[in-house]
């Protein structure tokens, strides 16, 4: 059969990996219930991982190894890249971003990251991304396009799979909300005296899942952060999976991203399953953080 996408605009790969991923979240949503045990053994940041985030693996790689265009599929669950076609395209998924909060049934999401080049990539590389959130509604935030140049939106998905416009998204001018992960005594000083003034200006709203803290970001206004740990000063958040595809989408809904040092989506990329500090938000609360990193 003919190739629909041969010779086709990376950014229109992009948007059928959207259309597909959206197409493929009312299975995913379906597949939960039976799926909230952990199984034995770690994925390859040894994490402990569930029925659920295999499922959706299984489900995503299937789908989006079947868009035309797309030469390699990697996920947060597979040790390496899978080679699924001649296209350049690659995209780099984290199934279900979130999922310990399965156990509790708190929301949960799927991230997706659409790179023009091999992997691993840089942001500066993304041509697409966003991301499906499994709340009392199931919605997707996402954009096509260069770094800054993509519109982000909000779509209603259906129980079909459908997309559905729901508007633009853009960071509200006053902000409301922070949530930070991590263990509070395993808060760098530098951090630690950051968030004693926020808390004065912002109300906490952390629930675990990076996806559902950062719609909450992108909908009220504020800043989320899985910083750098005392224990662990790359955070716990990969790069390619999780850290690319947020800072995409809070820059380009008007937002700042920053590892600490500057944009995520300048950070370079040595490894598929790296992990880097995640602060985005309001331009003017990313930029404070930034200035008492350094001030230390
Ligand atoms: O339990 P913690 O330390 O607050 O970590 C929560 C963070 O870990 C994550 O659950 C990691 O994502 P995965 O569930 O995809 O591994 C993020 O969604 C979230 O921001
Ligand atoms: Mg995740
Ligand atoms: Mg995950």
């Amino acid at each position: 059969m003919a190739d629909p996408n041969a010779g086709a605009e990376p950014t229109a790969v992009a948007e059928t990996v959207l259309d597909t991923v959206a197409a493929v979240a009312p299975d995913v949503r379906a597949g939960l219930p039976g799926r909230r045990r952990y199984l034995d053994g770690e994925n390859p940041s040894g994490e402990a991982v569930l029925a659920a985030d295999v499922y959706a693996d299984d489900l995503l790689e299937s789908a989006i190894g079947d868009v035309a265009g797309v030469g390699s599929y990697a996920s947060e669950e597979r040790e390496t890249t899978v080679d699924v076609g001649d296209g350049p395209v690659s995209v780099a998924v984290d199934p279900l971003d979130g999922s310990s909060n399965l156990k509790s049934n708190n929301p949960m999401g799927t991230v997706v990251a659409v790179y023009d080049a091999p992997l691993p990539a840089s942001g500066r590389d993304l041509v697409a991304a966003g991301f499906v959130l499994y709340g009392p509604v199931t919605t997707m935030v996402a954009g096509v396009g260069a770094p800054g140049d993509a519109a982000i939106r909000e779509f209603l998905v259906t129980d079909d799979g459908e997309r559905e416009p729901l508007g633009d998204v853009d960071l509200p001018a006053e902000p409301t909300v922070y949530g930070f992960g991590g263990r509070v005594p395993d808060w760098p000083d530098d951090f630690a005296a950051y968030v004693d003034e926020i808390e004065d200006e912002l109300k906490l709203r952390y629930g675990g899942a990076m996806i559902a803290d950062v719609s909450q970001v992108l909908s009220y206004g504020g800043v989320f952060a899985y910083p750098a740990l005392e224990s662990a000063p790359d955070g716990k958040l990969r790069l390619l999976f999780e850290g690319n595809p947020v800072a995409y989408l809070v820059e380009g809904a008007g937002g700042q991203s920053s590892t600490g040092d500057g944009s995520i989506l300048d950070r370079e990329a040595t490894g598929l399953h790296q992990r880097v500090p995640v602060y985005v938000g309001n331009g003017d609360l990313v930029e404070r953080l930034e200035a008492a990193l350094a001030d230390s």
